[in-house]
């Protein structure tokens, strides 16, 4: 059983309004050759779609999810010996270090095998066996990763630009700063009562924000909380779908497209019933990477940035809060 403090603690959204479904998320499926033109509309349009025939085992998705349901029924003592998170580790409603504060439970790590067999025995310990979790985890990021990589290649073809690895290499690269991320949002009965008289009140499972890498893959079990941000401000709330896998822009791809595609905004919304439990991967470039419009997408015209590493950058992210716009300290021209 998770200890998390009391609903009426957390930040709330009111009137939120929970029937605004979007059922036009962009589909993409993979196995189809149209998927190149869809995938650069969808990022245009939304910075957000969704992926069928992914290619990855459905076997390994299952395998990590039942992973992480069991690492979470841990008592919390336990996962405690992963934490608190500096930023990786074991964290509980604490999100970042900024004050930032959600109705979930999170396991954050790199994506280095190392750094996850290291992690995972120091909660553990000796007694225990991590072994499991570890290569549940491994096989998932290698799938997922090459998922990401197909995307980001069909992206680069969609977009008439070469080398089409030109966005997926910096996900091989060896040095590549990716980040996998397991949250938990247990039920929140609470939220009936607490909404109760105060119009329609949410408990906010995760703020709102937009990812900072280059490309987020996406997927949960089949409780509903996620919400994207369409282009003109409002909210949607994204049907689950477990078998499938949800695709973020992040902010980097938004500065190497110089805004052609732009990072998504996105929220959870915790469930009055159901847990949810979601699993990400955030694929990021090397930390000495520059990032900066790609000069064969700038048709003549200027960079809207000032040029940046993914150090700098992830630096500037780790010290902001998760509602920042964290691209606005390096445009070069007020954002229209
Ligand atoms: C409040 C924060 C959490 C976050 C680091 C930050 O200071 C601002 C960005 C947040 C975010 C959002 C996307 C990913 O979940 C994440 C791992 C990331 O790279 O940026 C988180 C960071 C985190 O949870 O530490
Ligand atoms: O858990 C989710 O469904 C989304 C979480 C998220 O956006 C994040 O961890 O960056
Ligand atoms: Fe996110």
């Amino acid at each position: 059983m998770v200890v998390l403090s009391k609903p009426e603690h957390f930040p709330f959204l009111k009137n939120c309004n929970a029937n605004n479904l979007l059922y036009e998320i962009p589909l993409i499926d993979l196995s189809r050759p149209e998927s190149m033109t869809e995938i650069v509309k969808a990022c245009e349009d939304f910075g957000f779609f969704k992926v069928i025939n992914h290619g990855v085992p459905m076997d390994f998705i299952r395998r990590l999810e039942s992973e992480a349901v069991e690492f979470f029924s841990l008592p919390l003592s336990e996962k405690e010996k992963a934490g608190p998170p500096s930023p990786f580790g074991y964290g509980n409603k604490q999100i970042g270090r900024k004050g930032d504060m959600g109705w979930v439970e999170y396991l954050l790590l790199t994506t280095n095998p190392d750094f996850i067999s290291q992690k995972l025995s120091s909660i553990f310990g000796e007694s225990e066996n991590p072994d499991k979790l570890r290569a549940a985890l491994n096989e998932y990021i290698s799938a997922v990763r090459k998922m990401a990589c197909e995307i980001l290649e069909l992206m680069a073809d969609g977009l008439k630009i070469q080398p089409r690895n030109v966005f997926s290499k910096l996900l091989m690269d060896e040095e590549s700063d990716s980040v996998v991320r397991l949250n938990h949002y247990p039920p929140c009965p609470e939220l009936e009562r607490v909404g109760s008289g105060n119009g329609n009140r949410k408990v906010i499972g995760f703020g709102e924000h937009t990812d900072p890498q280059i490309i987020s893959v996406l997927r949960s079990n089949n409780t509903s909380g996620l919400q994207i941000s369409l282009r003109d401000g409002s909210w949607v709330s994204v049907p689950p779908d477990q078998d499938s896998f949800f695709i973020n822009v992040g902010d980097s791809l938004q500065v190497m497209t110089n805004r052609r595609f732009q990072s998504v905004r996105h929220r959870v919304i915790a469930n009055s019933l159901k847990s949810r439990v979601s699993m990400i991967y955030f694929g990021g470039p090397p930390l000495c990477e520059k990032i900066a419009p790609l000069p064969c997408l700038m048709d003549g015209e200027e960079s809207f940035y000032k040029e940046f590493t993914w150090f700098e950058f992830k630096k500037s992210v780790f010290n902001s809060n998760l509602a920042d716009n964290r691209l606005g300290h390096y445009e070069k021209f007020a954002a229209s």
